[in-house]
């Protein structure tokens, strides 16, 4: 598989999602993968059997407790192993979610899989940039690929960012390079651009 064969030439390969370190970590786990995972929109980097928790949620559980006084809420099943985020399956209607937690200083993110309400400044990123200090690498070594606007920050600050041709506009348009390819085969012609494969 490709992944395990970048990783073979020394390479750190992360996976950087929005969902619960479990699901994440599993995922990584199963592919092979050694390197950090990032998990929540940045809020909690795992790195060899230690979490580091980025961020709290304090001010998601806030919102979510505004948000059930208004309107009858549904929860991602996976968000009992949440632990800096609330996450709402996206069932739910985003302008309504908006506009009932206008007064909050929030951040909320639709991914395609699910609502997100986040902290401020919480995003991949962040999770990126921990990862990046575990590893002694810089930014700039990074290379990132992603589909979603969840994606957006990690493609913009990593020193180059891959979208794949599914992609979001938001993520196209923070990459530095589209693929012509989607899903997996565009991962797979974005690491044969870097030269990888
Ligand atoms: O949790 C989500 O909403 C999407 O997760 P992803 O960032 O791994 O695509």
């Amino acid at each position: 598989m490709a992944l395990r064969k970048v990783q073979a030439k020394g390479i750190h390969v992360c996976i950087a999602s929005g969902n619960v370190v479990p699901v994440a970590y599993a995922v990584s786990n199963y592919i092979g993968l050694r390197g950090p995972v990032i998990a929540e929109n940045g809020g909690v980097v795992s790195y060899k059997k230690k979490n580091y928790q980025l961020f709290s949620s304090e001010q998601p559980k806030k919102a979510l407790a505004c948000l059930e006084s208004q309107m009858s809420v549904t929860r991602l099943f996976s968000d009992q192993w949440r632990l800096s985020a609330v996450s709402l399956d996206n069932c739910m209607n985003i302008e309504k979610v908006k506009a009932a937690l206008k007064d909050f200083d929030i951040k909320i993110e639709e991914t395609g899989f699910a609502i997100h309400l986040l902290n401020k400044g919480q995003n991949k990123a962040v999770g990126v940039r921990k990862a990046a200090e575990l590893l002694n690498i810089k930014m700039s070594e990074i290379a990132a690929f992603g589909d979603s606007d969840n994606d957006k920050e990690m493609l913009k600050e990593c020193g180059y960012g891959i979208a794949v041709a599914n992609g979001s506009d938001e993520a196209c348009n923070s990459a530095d390079y589209v693929c012509r390819e989607r899903y997996g085969t565009g991962v797979i012609e974005g690491l044969s651009r870097l030269g990888l494969l």
